[in-house]
């Protein structure tokens, strides 16, 4: 997307055709910084400390990781080793399991001289596939929020809630939940965005907020239990999320506190959909609370704060007692029932196993099988 005037996409090859550059979104909004990355370990950590995030994008960045290192070693061992290097970063989003699988399943066919050349073209296509996955799923979202408007008196916008930052920031371009926010946007559509903070990480007060101005949309950065509120007194007229993982089932495994937003989008009659990319999409689970591993991180970073201070400085300060536990899970998961549909690619799925193998049959049973 624009920052300023210049496009952006939030990874990219270096110059030096073997490393990528990318946002780190560590120092959004103060500070936009790219870093580039030339080394698997390196990769890794961008993954792991969030320099990137967003299930899209780690998916991405794990693409090029295993390209980094088949330019080192084309080897069967390396291939594997690499595999296991970034699958172990981050437990949650499957899309990471799906890129690493989609690299390793394409290049042990090829003989290893061709590998290196092989997995930097992968890369760059599931790359560009995310802008185009994400450019769909805003088209068939789009029609959501029309259908809302025209409810709506003429100029009164379409008001929307979304939680943490499914945004570009955590794909390659457009995102995932923004994406019908964007298209909206793009047709004149008066909307206006509740941006929910989502403690810990702050991923809406620091990303989404940051995309939101940067891009034009009326927005309203709000603490995340002020959702209910809002609902209550009519000010949602539709929620809008994405997602990490979502099983055959439609069950939702989302930024922790999605469950309590879809909650009370149930108690108020508030449309709660799900924006995601088919690959999102883990055919091999359908018990999303059984089974799908939640991502404990550390409790400093609900401990410890970032910010700016009055000298301009981006620095974390303490806002709990040092003695102090604090316990950090990542994700939860919002069963099936509380979601009104799934905005993917190909349409607007019911959140159920019926609606998801309509509309990919070619998917459901060969992922199942
Ligand atoms: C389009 S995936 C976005 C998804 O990823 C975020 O998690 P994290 O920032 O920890 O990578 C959050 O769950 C978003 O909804």
């Amino acid at each position: 997307m624009k920052v300023a005037d210049k496009h952006y996409r939030t990874i990219w090859l270096s110059k030096d055709g073997r490393s990528v550059d990318l946002i780190d979104q560590r120092w959004l909004p103060h500070e936009l910084r790219v870093e580039t990355v030339g080394t698997v370990e390196g990769v890794a950590t961008a993954i792991r400390d969030m320099w990137v995030r967003g299930a899209p994008l780690i998916g991405v960045t794990a693409a090029y990781g295993v390209a980094i290192r088949m330019a080192e070693d084309p080897s069967d061992k390396a291939l594997d080793d690499v595999w296991e290097t970034l699958h172990e970063t981050r437990p949650t989003a499957i899309n990471l399991r799906w890129a690493l699988d989609a690299m390793r399943d394409l290049l042990r066919k090829l003989p290893e001289a061709e590998r290196a050349a092989a997995a930097y073209a992968r890369a760059a296509e599931i790359a560009d596939e995310d802008v185009e996955l994400n450019r769909s799923i805003g088209r068939h979202g789009l029609e959501i929020i029309r259908q809302i408007a025209a409810r709506k008196k003429p100029g009164e916008p379409v008001n929307i809630l979304t939680h943490c930052n499914a945004g570009w920031l955590a794909t390659v371009d457009y995102g995932t939940a923004t994406s019908p926010i964007y298209h909206a946007m793009e047709e004149g559509i008066p909307v206006h965005v509740y941006v929910d903070e989502t403690r810990p990480r702050n991923q809406g007060a620091q990303l989404t907020a940051w995309e939101m101005a940067g891009h034009g949309v009326p927005h309203t950065l709000v603490v995340d239990n002020a959702g209910g509120h809002l609902m209550q007194h009519g000010m949602v007229d539709m929620v809008i999320v994405g997602t990490d993982r979502t099983t055959a089932d439609g069950d939702v495994c989302n930024k922790i506190g999605t469950y309590l937003k879809a909650l009370a989008a149930k108690d108020n009659d508030v449309p709660f959909y799900v924006a995601l990319p088919s690959p999102t999409i883990d055919w091999t689970v359908r018990d999303g609370v059984k089974e799908i591993p939640i991502e404990e991180r550390s409790g400093d970073e609900v401990s410890l704060v970032w910010g700016k201070d009055e000298a301009g400085a981006v620095r974390q300060v303490r806002i709990s007692p040092e003695a102090t536990p604090a316990g950090n899970p990542a994700f939860d998961v919002t069963p099936a029932r509380l979601v009104t549909g799934l905005i993917t690619e190909r349409g607007i799925a019911t959140a159920s196993a019926d609606g998801l193998a309509k509309l990919f049959p070619d998917r459901a049973k060969a992922d199942a099988a």
